[in-house]
C-alpha cells in the first residue's frame, strides 16, 4: 500500500480508517555469534512460507512484553524475562485487510533451546544475510535496522 504514502493525509487516512489495527509483538533473538533467529510460517497460516521474527498477536489484557513471553513459550519453548526484552524499533504497515503495528524487541538472553514447537522451520541467520529470506512486507525496513545494529 505504498500508494498511500504519496496521498494527501486525509485521503490516505480515510482508506486506512476502514481497517483495524492489529498489534503484534515480535523479537529478534540474537545468539553469541550475532545471528538472528527467523521462523518460516507454516502452511495453512496467512503468509505461509515467508520468514518472520518470532512473536504473535497481543491479546486483550496483555502488554506486548507479556504477549511475547507467552508466544516464545508456545512457539519456541523458551523462557524469556521481561528485563531481557529490549525495545528496538517497530513496523507500521498497511496490509490489504488490516494495519499492522509491530514493536520489535531484541533479546540476547533466554532459558532453553529454541525449537520449532508449532511446525515452523527455524534458522539462525546473520543480519547481512536476512535479505536472502523472503519476509513479510512489513519486515523489510526492519532488516536494514538490524543490520546497522548488529
Ligand atoms: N510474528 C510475526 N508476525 C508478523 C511479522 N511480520 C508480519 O507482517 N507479521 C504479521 C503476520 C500476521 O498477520 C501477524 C501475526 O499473526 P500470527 O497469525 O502469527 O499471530 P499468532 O502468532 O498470535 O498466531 P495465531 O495464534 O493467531 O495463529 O503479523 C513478523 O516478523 N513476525
Ligand atoms: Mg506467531
Amino acid at each position: 500500500m505504498d500508494i498511500l504514502k504519496s496521498m494527501p493525509i486525509t485521503e490516505a487516512n480515510q482508506m486506512a480508517a476502514t481497517k483495524p489495527t492489529i498489534l503484534v509483538a515480535a523479537v529478534a533473538l540474537v545468539d553469541d555469534e550475532n545471528r538472528v533467529l527467523i521462523a518460516q510460517r507454516p502452511q495453512g497460516k496467512s503468509m505461509a512460507g515467508l520468514w518472520e521474527f518470532p512473536g504473535g498477536k497481543v491479546e486483550p489484557g496483555e502488554t506486548p512484553e507479556i504477549a511475547l513471553i507467552r508466544e516464545l513459550r508456545e512457539e519456541l519453548a523458551i523462557d524469556v524475562t521481561e528485563a531481557c526484552l529490549a525495545p528496538f524499533t517497530f513496523a507500521s504497515h498497511l496490509y490489504e485487510k488490516f494495519h499492522l503495528l509491530m514493536p520489535l524487541y531484541v533479546c540476547r538472553r533466554w532459558h532453553g533451546i529454541p525449537c520449532p514447537a508449532e511446525g515452523q522451520t527455524l534458522k539462525w541467520v546473520r543480519a547481512n544475510r536476512l535479505t536472502e529470506y523472503e519476509m513479510p512486507p512489513a519486515d523489510i525496513p526492519l532488516i536494514a535496522m538490524l543490520r546497522d545494529l548488529l
